[in-house]
């Protein structure tokens, strides 16, 4: 079974191996961290301009054919609709930043947007074609509306989405191609339709796997992108990018935001004594401590060599002691001569020091860890210069 299971992830939902705890997040989109959610925003938005910019100029084109093939009292409105879903499109391409706040609602309002105006395109050819009434080209052309609904759940399979993402997005166009079909003067049974909805809940299939699928690809791509690759923890980049979006939102709610900047002490020793494998799993066994103490919204980066930044929201400088303790009695590691590892630690708060920019809130953190240096090591100093001695303790 798990054999089956590991080829099923290796070789067809996607070349890279998916483990047990990314499935929930191929199936619904909770559970992402921000970045993730930012990155599957900018690639929706991305793909939306893109196909928007296009339709801006096929739709309204395709007017010759309505011209060519239907009477004049026929073809107007629907020149007219053509113009309308067109001034839509273009809407939605024209070039714009992604939210800083809230990528992901603005993806959605696009994505739901785009994919609304063909089915209502299709149910307002309703109310000028009767199918059922037309022969020849004008019949081909008129069926070929019908198809709109479809076409636009095919169109999903584009798009990074979450299996229940795709499912609710294609809810408003199948249901309006039953109505279609209820108010088309066709005959309203499975025989006459069975068909057709056949067809579209297999492009629905196709879009939810596609959807999976490039979510999953896209989450290893990003993760990949933006981990250090011996400890897992963020990059300095990526953590720099966390901690600019954390310190605007923290701002603008008014609420703390804590940095905590981690220099281990003597670490060039293990290198030199016990060789840079000893070192390194010292780094790796350093980030597994560190990841449980933090939050599920904290963030931890590599900022340096053997020099890491925690992020912790919400944490306001009364409780950086409680932390402190529950980081001493972790541990930060044990040295290869069977010492305890140690670390000279800074912090800083964004309410406390009343600084205006994230950089800034770094800079007074690794000022601090300095000073913790330059006292002993071993040791946090926090804002206002209290220190906390963790030998002593
Ligand atoms: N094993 C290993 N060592 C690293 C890595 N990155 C940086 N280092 C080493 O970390 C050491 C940092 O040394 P120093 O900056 O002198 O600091 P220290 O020995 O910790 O001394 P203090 O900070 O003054 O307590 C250097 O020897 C680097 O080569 C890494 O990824 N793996």
């Amino acid at each position: 079974m798990k054999r089956l299971w590991n080829a099923i992830c290796q070789h067809i939902v996607a070349p890279t191996q998916l483990s047990s705890d990314q499935l929930p997040r191929l199936l619904a989109p909770f559970n992402r961290s921000p970045q993730l959610r930012r990155h599957a925003a900018a690639v929706i938005i991305a793909r939306v301009q893109l196909i928007c910019a296009l339709f801006a100029v096929l739709v309204p084109l395709w007017a010759v054919v309505d011209l060519l093939v239907f009477e004049w009292p026929v073809a107007w409105p629907l020149v007219l609709m053509r113009l309308a879903s067109a001034a839509v499109f273009a809407t939605l391409a024209w070039p714009r930043g992604i939210s800083m706040e809230r990528p992901y609602l603005q993806a959605m309002a696009m994505l739901v947007t785009m994919m609304l105006v063909p089915p209502l395109f299709y149910l307002a050819s309703l109310q000028v074609i009767d199918v059922s009434r037309l022969s020849g080209w004008p019949r081909l052309v008129g069926e070929l509306y019908g198809f709109m609904p479809t076409v636009v759940l095919g169109g999903l399979a584009i798009f990074p989405l979450t299996a229940l993402e795709a499912l609710l997005l294609s809810l408003p166009a199948i249901a309006i191609a039953v109505f279609g079909m209820a108010a088309s003067g066709l005959e309203f049974s499975l025989q006459q339709h069975g068909a057709a909805l056949w067809f579209m809940l297999l492009m629905l299939g196709v879009a939810m796997f596609s959807g999976m699928s490039q979510t999953h690809y896209m989450e290893s791509l990003v993760h990949k992108a933006m981990t250090d690759p011996l400890t897992g923890a963020f990059s300095r980049r990526s953590g720099a990018e966390a901690l600019e979006l954390m310190f605007r939102l923290s701002s603008m709610s008014s609420r703390p935001l804590t940095v905590v900047f981690f220099d281990l002490d003597h670490f060039k020793a293990i290198n030199d004594g016990y060789g840079h494998d000893a070192g390194d799993q010292a780094l790796i066994a350093l980030v597994q401590t560190l990841r449980g103490i933090l939050r599920r919204g904290d963030v931890l980066a590599r900022w340096g060599g053997e020099e890491f930044v925690a992020v912790l929201p919400d944490l306001p400088v009364a409780q950086v002691p409680a932390f402190l303790s529950r980081l001493r009695a972790a541990g930060l590691g044990i040295r290869p001569d069977g010492k305890p590892l140690t670390a000279s630690i800074g912090v800083a708060e964004s309410l406390v020091d009343g600084v205006g920019d994230w950089a800034k809130l770094v800079e007074l953190a690794d000022q601090r860890m300095y000073r913790a240096k330059h006292e002993g090591r071993d040791r946090a100093v926090l804002p206002g210069g209290a220190v906390i001695g963790f030998s002593a303790a």
